[in-house]
């Protein structure tokens, strides 16, 4: 269920570590990522097309711009989501996280 309210931005970073320490959520360090080619903009963040180490196939990186409150709350949301859909064939797969060097994920 999608969570109403506001909450400090540390509650949802706390979420995010928790959810990769339980593995709840796949970690990848961004530095295996290559390629990177920008795809699209949105309200909360930018996508890209990479590659991921030597896979050949394509993934969609999408980069929040911030770690306000309301972003965060974004992502925690749709990182829900998209676990909840995973099965649906025009939902594209959800694999997991990772950050850039500033911290933003
Ligand atoms: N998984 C994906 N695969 C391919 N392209 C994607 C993917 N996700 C996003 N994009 C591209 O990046 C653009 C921005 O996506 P993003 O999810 O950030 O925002 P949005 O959902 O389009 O808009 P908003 O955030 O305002 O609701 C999309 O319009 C699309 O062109």
């Amino acid at each position: 269920m999608e969570e109403t309210g506001l909450k400090e931005p540390n509650y949802y970073i706390n979420w995010l570590e928790k959810s990769i320490a339980d593995e709840y959520l796949n970690y990848y360090e961004y530095s295996e990522f290559k390629n990177l080619k920008p795809i699209g903009n949105g309200s909360f963040g930018s996508v890209v097309r990479a590659n991921w180490k030597n896979a050949g196939n394509f993934f969609a990186l999408k980069t929040f711009k911030n770690n306000c409150n309301t972003t965060l709350k974004e992502l925690v949301n749709e990182i829900r989501l998209q676990k909840r859909v995973d099965f649906h064939e025009n939902i594209i797969r959800f694999y997991g996280i990772t950050k850039v060097e500033n911290g933003k994920f």
